[in-house]
């Protein structure tokens, strides 16, 4: 099957057209084979093509070393996926061949970039009906990511979330534009940071206030609001040493934050080294934050099919909608990833050979949520 696959890590020149790689097999009883109509791009791709987490991510393929080499590479990127079911396990009752179905794929497993994908039942949900597979293809990782960061870390949900004063950070990237809808969908206040060309999106997706973090000192702009119940930090660094002082004291309200240094730690100092430093980075941060009475979280990506459930009710209702701006074709892939460096990075962007379109597949790019999506 064709798929876009890497030998090694690196920049865009380590991307491979390879025509033929093998079909994937089913190897557990609740897995299903899908086949890819449309993939994403995120982040975390290109992190990945440079051998971002691979230490985690190699331990959790391969936890007794037996093949490293053979289960490192050829690795296929993508995350997102939306599709037709093809094939199932025995133990999969959910779900049957034809079905239409998105999910998000862990990173330590094989990615989306390719005609045919394995994914266990439990990651999977069905497409929403509303949504063709490009546009369902947008919301996957971006969506369970934000799920994890507010619902599942942060604890809010449509029940305790109305009037709560959520402030995200970050809020026009593709975490960002999920979780602005999700905290309307649920009745909260939003205020959304970002920069400026985005506010008219920000407005459109129901953002209550928006601030631009480039006109000036954001710390200072942010100080003469009301307190926050909840903040999503979707941009780290600096912001992190001040934005704690936003949030209400002594009331439960919390700071959740998806830039950590997990994967990292555990790069530069080994497995053993990098959870203990990881540990001890957590653990005191929590613990200074608590004893000025707010709650200090990291929050991770985490696959789930009856959260994708749960995201397909509300889009179906239409309080959440996908947000796309660019389509490439399959063969653009490597274009796509560049694109997706420019946006990240502020790289030049520049044109690169197209191989032979095979499957007549797209490239979607957000440019406001810096995703990317092939359909077939
Ligand atoms: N822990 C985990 O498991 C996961 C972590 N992440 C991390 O979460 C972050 C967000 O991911 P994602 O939304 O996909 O990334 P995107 O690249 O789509 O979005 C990032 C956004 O941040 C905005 N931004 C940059 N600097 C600032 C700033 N100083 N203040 C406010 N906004 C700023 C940019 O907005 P603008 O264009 O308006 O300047 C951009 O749109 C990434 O760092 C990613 O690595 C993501 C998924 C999972």
């Amino acid at each position: 099957m064709p798929s876009w696959v890497i030998d090694r890590y690196g920049r865009n020149e380590v991307l491979r057209f390879a025509r033929n790689m093998a079909l994937p097999a089913i190897r557990f009883p609740n897995e299903v084979v899908i086949k890819v109509h449309a993939a994403s791009l995120n982040p975390i791709d290109l992190s990945m093509r440079s051998g971002y987490g691979a230490t985690a991510l190699n331990m959790k393929r391969d936890p007794l070393k037996l093949n490293s080499e053979e289960n490192e590479f050829p690795l296929t990127l993508g995350r997102d996926v939306s599709g037709v079911v093809m094939e199932c396990g025995l133990s999969v009752s959910y779900f049957k061949p034809g079905d239409e179905v998105w999910a998000a794929i862990p990173p330590w497993k094989q990615g989306t970039l390719s005609e045919f994908v394995v994914a266990s039942g439990n990651e999977v949900s069905f497409k929403p009906k509303c949504l063709s597979h490009t546009e369902a293809a947008s919301l996957p990782y971006v969506g369970l990511t934000a799920w994890s960061a507010i619902n599942k870390v942060g604890g809010l949900n449509q029940k305790n979330c109305g009037g709560k004063r959520l402030l995200i950070l970050g809020a026009s990237g593709g975490v960002g534009t999920f979780a602005v809808q999700l905290g309307k969908a649920w009745g909260a206040h939003v205020t959304a940071v970002c920069s400026s060309d985005a506010s008219t999106l920000m407005k459109e997706l129901g953002a209550d206030d928006v601030i631009d973090y480039k006109s000036g000192n954001l710390e200072e702009q942010l100080k003469i609001l009301p307190l926050f119940d909840f903040i999503l930090d979707n941009v780290g660094g600096a912001t992190e040493k001040w934005a704690l002082d936003l949030l209400k004291k002594w009331s439960g309200a919390t700071y959740v934050t998806l830039v950590t240094p997990f994967l990292i730690n555990m790069d530069r100092l080994g497995v053993a080294d990098g959870m203990l430093q990881t540990g001890v980075t957590i653990g005191s941060k929590t613990l200074k934050h608590l004893c000025k009475g707010v709650h200090y979280r990291w929050a991770f990506f985490m696959p789930s099919g009856p959260c994708l459930d749960e995201i397909a009710e509300l889009v179906n209702s239409g309080k959440i909608q996908p947000v796309i701006d660019q389509v490439f074709s399959f063969s653009e892939v490597p274009k796509a990833f560049l694109k997706l460096e420019y946006i990240t990075f502020w790289l030049l962007y520049k044109n690169c050979s197209s191989p032979i379109d095979l499957l007549t597949i797209s490239l979607y790019i957000h440019t406001r949520g810096s995703q990317i999506c092939t359909v077939g």
